[in-house]
C-alpha cells in the first residue's frame, strides 16, 4: 500500500460519472489521476444512473495506468454507502470523501470500504482514501483528518465550498485561499501524506491558471485538482523539475556525499552555500524527475 500511497499525482482530473462520453476514455489526456465524480457534478435525480455507468466503466475499461478515484456523495446524504459499494465492487483505486470535517468521517468511510471489500472479494486494504476539506472546521481539524486512517494518502482543498463557508468567494487572486492552503500543506507534511490544491474554474484564463499553479507549487503542494484536459500540460510543466534544477540537485547530492567522507560539513556548489539540510530536498527533486519520466542520470 505504501508505494500506491506515494505515487505521482500532479493532476487529478474530475469527470462527471453521469456522462459515458467522458468516462469511456479520459486516460488519453494523460492526467496522473482521474476523479470519477458521483457528487456535485451529478444531478440529484441521476445518482443511480451515474453509479451504474461508473461500475460498468470500472469493470470494462482499461484506464492505462491512470489512477481511478471515485468521489462519493457526502456522509449527510442517502447516497454515500451505495456509492462505496459500487466503487469498490468495480475495483476503483481510491475513494475521495467530500466535505470531510473530522477524523470520525474518515473512520466511518473506512469501515464501509472494508465491508465492501469483504462483500465483493476484493483484497482488504486495497482501496485508498483521500479527504477533501471544504469548510473552516475541516481546515482546523486537518491534522487529525490526515492521521485518521492508514489508507489515507492525501487531503485536498476544495475552494468553492470552503470560500462559501468562509463568507467569501473565489476571486482569482488566491487571497481568500491563502490561510487554508498553508494550513493544509503543513498538516499534510506533519502527517506524511500528500496535499492537493483546489480546482481553477476559469477555463479561458490561462495566465491566471499558470500563476495559480506556480503559487501552489511554491507552497509545497503535490498537485492540483483540475476540471479540463487543457489544464493538464500546464500543471505537469510546472510540477516537473527542470533540467537545470535536476543537474544542481545531482551536484548537491554528490558533493554532500563526498564532503561528508572528508569531514566537511559546509561548502558551496555553484556559489551557493550547501550543508546537510539541503540533502533531502535535492533527493526529492531527483525522485520527482524519475517519477515524471525526465531523469536520465545515475543517482
Ligand atoms: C467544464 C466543462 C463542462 C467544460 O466542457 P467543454 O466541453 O466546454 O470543454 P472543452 O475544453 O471544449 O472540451 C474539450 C474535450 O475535452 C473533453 N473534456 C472536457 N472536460 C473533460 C473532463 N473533465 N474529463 C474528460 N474529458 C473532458 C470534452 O468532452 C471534449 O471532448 P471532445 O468533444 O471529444 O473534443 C468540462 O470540462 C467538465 O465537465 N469538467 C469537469 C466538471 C466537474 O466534474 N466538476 C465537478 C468537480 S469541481 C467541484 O465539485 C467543486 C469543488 O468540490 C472542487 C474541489 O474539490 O476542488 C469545490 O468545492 O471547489
Ligand atoms: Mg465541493
Amino acid at each position: 500500500m505504501r508505494d500506491a500511497k506515494k505515487r505521482l499525482r500532479r493532476t487529478m482530473m474530475f469527470l462527471n460519472a453521469q456522462k459515458p462520453g467522458l468516462i469511456k476514455d479520459p486516460y488519453i489526456y494523460g492526467a496522473d489521476s482521474l476523479m470519477l465524480d458521483l457528487e456535485d457534478a451529478v444531478a440529484e435525480n441521476q445518482k443511480d444512473a451515474a453509479r451504474f455507468s461508473l461500475f460498468h466503466a470500472l469493470r470494462t475499461i482499461d484506464y492505462h495506468g491512470a489512477e481511478r478515484i471515485v468521489r462519493i456523495n457526502g456522509l449527510d446524504t442517502p447516497f454515500w454507502k451505495e456509492d462505496i459499494r459500487c466503487a469498490v465492487a468495480g475495483g476503483c483505486d481510491g475513494i475521495r470523501i467530500p466535505k470531510t470535517e473530522t477524523a470520525q468521517d474518515v473512520k466511518i468511510v473506512e469501515q464501509q470500504i472494508l465491508k465492501a471489500e469483504n462483500e465483493f472479494g476484493r483484497p482488504e486494504n486495497s482501496t485508498l482514501i483521500m479527504a477533501a476539506i471544504e469548510s473552516a472546521r475541516g481546515v482546523v481539524k486537518a491534522l487529525e483528518i490526515c492521521e485518521a486512517s492508514k489508507r489515507l494518502f492525501g487531503i485536498a482543498l476544495s475552494g468553492g465550498d470552503y470560500t462559501k463557508d468562509l463568507h467569501t468567494h473565489i476571486t482569482g487572486t488566491g487571497i481568500e485561499l491563502m490561510g487554508a492552503r498553508q494550513q493544509l500543506v503543513i498538516a499534510a507534511r506533519a502527517a506524511g501524506v500528500q496535499c492537493f490544491d483546489t480546482v481553477y474554474t476559469d477555463l479561458e484564463n490561462e495566465d491566471g491558471f499558470r500563476e495559480d499553479v506556480n503559487t501552489i507549487h511554491l507552497m509545497g503542494f503535490d498537485g492540483k485538482s483540475i476540471i479540463n484536459p487543457r489544464q493538464i500540460h500546464i500543471v505537469h510543466e510546472i510540477f516537473t523539475p527542470k533540467e537545470k534544477e535536476i543537474i544542481f540537485a545531482e551536484k548537491v547530492v554528490r558533493e554532500i556525499d563526498s564532503k561528508k567522507a572528508q569531514g566537511i560539513g559546509v561548502f558551496t556548489v555553484d556559489g551557493k552555500m550547501i550543508d546537510i539540510a539541503f540533502y533531502d530536498g535535492a533527493k526529492r527533486i531527483i525522485e520527482l524527475a524519475k517519477a515524471s519520466g525526465v531523469y536520465e542520470g545515475e543517482l
